[in-house]
């Protein structure tokens, strides 16, 4: 848990209950602009009140009145507010009816000391933000699990038109957006060159993290360490491939420090399957909140692409109203569909899709 500025703690999970320690408002207070009156009317006005300032009177007796803004604390003895619109003014009277009561904002009334007015494991939304600040908060006490990326291949480069034999990284950009959904962050990604010492020396440098993501290196060629590394290190293998396509290589471990190794593919297709199904989860759980991947949502599958045999099928669909419509252009090396998908369909093995269960995509 970390405690972080209202400005950089959007996105992130409250860690604890939000409990007020101030009444708001902390005083009694005008809710319109008017006039502050004690008693019956007519009342003598003597004189304004405006927000943030001391007013010409701490006390109002019965038939006195003190204009008074939106917001300013009310004199002792105010007994209503009475808005603009309903008063007459003549000679510093003022006239009107006024229900006892009324238009005054009692000390409290928004917020008791005391109140609980958010759970831990809330998302910190700009709404609650705001709620922070009038409770007088300038930190929050919040959740947001790190995620150290790795990105493997001798071939991967970052920046600009890949020369031939070359493959820009297209996974990297795709994992900030997925941990900030889930309610993480991620660090900036290191690129590791395609040799076994390299990854366990990064890996290591990860441990301190909550989760390492390691994009690519998860199959089975000669320049596929991440196995290999991950039992030198003495890690528990837990997800050990998925019956799932794209996405069957990925896998999942525990390093001997608790960080949690999410193995993605490097096919960015099947990466982002992997994500979806092994890092979202993992993230909005060490975050305390609800998985924004796996709602529930279900709609009839409207494609072409036939179920596997024996595993499971993810395809981007977009979603409109109850039809979960194909989009053209799926292959795990393609990202072509998912960038248009609202969301993967889920079709099982050997079945004829028909209700489909929706794994989402963030929009
Ligand atoms: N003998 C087998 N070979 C492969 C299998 C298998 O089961 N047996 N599975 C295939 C599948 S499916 C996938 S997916 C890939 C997974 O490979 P790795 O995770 O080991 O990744 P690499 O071999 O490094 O790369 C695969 C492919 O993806 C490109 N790549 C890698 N990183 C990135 C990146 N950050 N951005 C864009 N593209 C990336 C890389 O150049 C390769 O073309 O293994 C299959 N093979
Ligand atoms: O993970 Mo691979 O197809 O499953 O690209």
């Amino acid at each position: 848990m970390a405690e972080e500025s209202l400005a950089d703690a959007l996105g992130s999970t409250l860690g604890a209950d939000l409990v007020s320690a101030v009444d708001v408002p902390v005083l009694d207070s005008a809710a319109m602009d008017g006039y502050a009156v004690s008693g019956e009317g007519p009342w003598a006005v003597l004189g304004r009140s405006f927000a943030g300032h001391r007013g010409p009177v701490a006390r109002l007796r019965r038939g006195e009145a003190v204009e008074i803004a939106t917001g300013a604390v009310v004199p002792d003895g105010t007994t209503a507010v009475l808005p603009h619109e309903r008063a007459t003014v003549s000679s510093g009277t003022v006239y009107g009816g006024a229900e006892p009561g009324r238009h005054v904002r009692r000390r409290g009334e928004t917020t008791a000391a005391g109140s609980l007015v958010a759970h831990r494991g809330s998302p910190v939304t700009p709404a609650l933000l705001g709620l922070a600040a009038s409770l007088g908060l300038d930190t929050l006490s919040v959740l947001r699990p790190l995620v150290r990326v790795l990105v493997t291949g001798d071939e991967v480069v970052r920046r600009g038109t890949p020369r031939p034999g070359a493959v820009r990284d297209a996974i990297g950009p795709v994992l900030p957006g997925l941990a900030a959904w889930a309610g993480g962050r991620c660090a900036p990604a290191v690129p590791v060159a395609d040799r076994g010492r390299d990854l366990a020396r990064e890996l290591d440098a990860a441990a301190g993290s909550d989760v390492v993501a390691v994009c690519g290196s998860s199959s089975a060629g000669p320049a596929d360490h991440l196995r290999t590394v991950l039992a030198e290190l003495g890690a528990e293998l837990v997800v050990d491939g998925v019956s799932c396509r794209p996405g069957h290589p990925q896998m999942l471990a525990v390093l001997r420090s608790g960080a949690v190794v999410v193995g993605l593919p490097g096919n960015p297709g099947a990466a982002l399957a992997a994500a979806l199904t092994l890092l979202v989860p993992v993230l909005s759980g060490r975050a305390g909140r609800r998985d924004p991947a796996h709602t529930g949502g279900r709609a009839r599958f409207a494609g072409t692409t036939p179920p596997h045999a024996s595993d499971t099928r993810l395809v981007p669909v977009r979603v409109s109203r109850n039809l979960a419509v194909e989009l053209p252009g799926s292959g795990p090396a393609d990202l072509s569909a998912a960038a248009a998908a609202d969301a993967l369909a889920v079709l099982q093995p050997g079945r004829a899709p028909g209700r489909v269960e929706l794994v989402e995509l963030p929009r």
